[in-house]
């Protein structure tokens, strides 16, 4: 099993402490004076950092789950933070629950500005970035305030059909979750998020899960393909 690291040194709760503060880039700082040894890798001092992607329903949120379980990475699903930020009564609150509703991408400052203060107040040094980038203009936003790539994205790939049958039974209360918003976000993955996907393809990192079949047997796709990537990030 995967040990979680369970206290920081000082020496790092003060770069967090700075890193909260600082903004753009500060949280890569914040993990300069760690190296862990856990189950055989060493922890390395810059973040390990996994993207999720895949259609509505594909099977992301499920396998992060697992993920975290099995490696101990801390799970940033960008759909969550978002209906965080509505629930909030925050002042982009409306205009995100517009366009969550509309099956539209948000603007990139709000997202990536959320994701990157879960990332530093997250204290892990490995983060699954669930629904993001969905856009070369999300992609973009991140490399720009981040100042760095993911080390490896995964892609669930599921027919369709499948993903609109999981979707329409989640039955969560998700605002998103019906016939005509679903066929709205189809279609702006195919049309921002595909070639997000291909950009990372393009450039070595990306690991094509077949998202059919059971939670449990994706699962197993899955492990083999973190696994791998660790190692060799681990060798790098
Ligand atoms: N392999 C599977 N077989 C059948 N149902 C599944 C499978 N994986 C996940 N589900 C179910 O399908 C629904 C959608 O899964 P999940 O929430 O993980 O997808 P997602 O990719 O995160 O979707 P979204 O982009 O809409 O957030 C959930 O109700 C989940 O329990
Ligand atoms: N990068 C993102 C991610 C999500 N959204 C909006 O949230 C909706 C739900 O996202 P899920 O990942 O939970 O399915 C999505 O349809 C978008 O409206 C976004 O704008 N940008
Ligand atoms: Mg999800």
């Amino acid at each position: 099993m995967w040990r979680r690291v369970a206290s920081l040194s000082s020496a790092l709760e003060s770069d967090l402490m700075q890193a909260a503060t600082c903004g753009a880039g500060a949280w890569q700082r914040a993990f300069s004076s760690t190296q862990v040894e856990v189950e055989g890798f060493e922890r390395k001092s810059h973040p390990f950092v996994a993207f999720v992607l895949g259609g509505p329903g594909s099977g992301k949120g499920t396998q992060c789950m697992k993920i975290v379980e099995t490696f101990g990475f801390t799970h940033l699903s960008a759909g969550d933070l978002l209906r965080k930020e509505i629930a909030s009564n925050s002042e982009n609150g409306s205009m995100i629950l517009d366009t969550i509703k509309e099956g539209k991408i948000v603007p990139s400052e709000v997202t990536v500005r959320l994701i990157q203060a879960a990332m530093e107040a997250g204290r892990n040094d490995r983060f699954l970035i669930d629904g993001f980038p969905r856009s070369e203009e999300n992609r973009a936003a991140y490399e720009r305030v981040i100042g760095a790539e993911p080390d490896m994205v995964l892609f669930f790939d599921c027919p369709e059909n499948e993903m609109v049958k999981r979707v329409l039974s989640r039955n969560e209360g998700r605002v998103d979750d019906n016939m005509d918003t679903v066929k709205k976000r189809l279609r702006v993955f195919s049309e921002l998020n595909l070639p997000v996907i291909e950009h990372y393809s393009i450039k070595g990192k990306l690991r094509k899960i077949d998202g059919t079949g059971s939670a449990d047997e994706i699962f197993e796709r899955v492990r083999s393909a973190v696994f791998a990537a660790l190692r060799e990030r681990e060798e790098r």
